[in-house]
């Protein structure tokens, strides 16, 4: 069951959460995460905690530096996405999360389409997007928070997913915004799994690469064409034709 989040006032409207006053009553509720603006951020954090806020931020920060043309080539998602083909420059990211990978796949060259569907990460990821420099924002199309699956887009070079997956590690040792995530989202099930690659070898791409943790099994347990491997993770390749 996903946490109940404290709306703070310059939250966008809609949200699902509960409406708060301020970060102390949020804090005195009991509530683990308090969303609100932090200066022009929309930001995400622990009620009364020390870890610096939530927020998408693709200029600066970390993910800034991942960003960095000459460092983008040698990212093993990258290098899983393989080179397009038959001018096909379309990628579909159908867990786009923070919108992190999806940077990284547009600042490669690819034409990336967005689908988010728990309504506080794409509030999160749609506020960073509203900053992020023209060139990469030109590439990067956000739909409306909606479940992947309801998308049917052909001539589509690649499918790209990346669910949730429990962490086998101590608290303490997930990043914080790993952590965070966690706490508002449900895992898939194994039937959510098999629906997940169904609907997206039913769209057709050139290929579908999925991240997963190093040692996780594969998706639905379907065995994939070919891995590019980290320590930490791998992305599984399921060549298409
Ligand atoms: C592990 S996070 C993805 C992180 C992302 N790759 C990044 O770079 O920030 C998984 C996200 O997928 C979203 N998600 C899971 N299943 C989905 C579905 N069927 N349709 C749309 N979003 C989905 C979850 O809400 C969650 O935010």
């Amino acid at each position: 069951m996903s946490a109940e989040v404290g709306l703070l006032s310059s939250c966008p409207d809609g949200l699902p959460g509960c409406p708060v006053a301020s970060e102390a009553e949020a804090e005195a509720a009991g509530l683990k995460l308090v969303m609100g603006r932090v200066g022009d951020h929309l930001s995400l954090w622990v009620p009364g905690g020390k870890e610096t806020p939530l927020s998408v931020d693709f200029s600066h920060g970390k993910q800034g530096y991942r960003l960095d043309p000459e460092r983008v080539r040698h990212e093993r998602l990258v290098k899983a996405l393989g080179k397009p083909k038959d001018e096909r420059y379309r990628v579909v990211d159908a867990t786009a999360g923070l919108g992190r990978d999806a940077a990284l796949i547009a600042q490669a060259g690819f034409e990336v389409i967005l689908i988010e569907r728990s309504p506080l990460v794409h509030a999160l990821l749609a506020d960073g997007l509203s900053r992020a420099p023209g060139a990469l924002a030109e590439r990067m199309r956000l739909l409306p928070c909606q479940d992947s699956r309801a998308l049917q887009e052909p001539h589509l070079h690649a499918v790209y997913l990346d669910p949730m997956f429990p962490s086998r590690e101590k608290s303490a040792a997930v990043k914080k915004d790993l952590l965070w995530l966690q706490w508002i989202n449900d895992y898939p099930s194994l039937d959510e799994e098999v629906a997940m690659l169904d609907w997206a070898r039913a769209l057709t791409p050139h290929r579908i690469v999925v991240k997963r943790p190093a040692k996780a099994p594969s998706l639905a347990g379907c065995a994939p064409g070919f891995s590019q491997k980290g320590k930490a993770v791998r992305f599984d390749v399921y060549p298409m034709g």
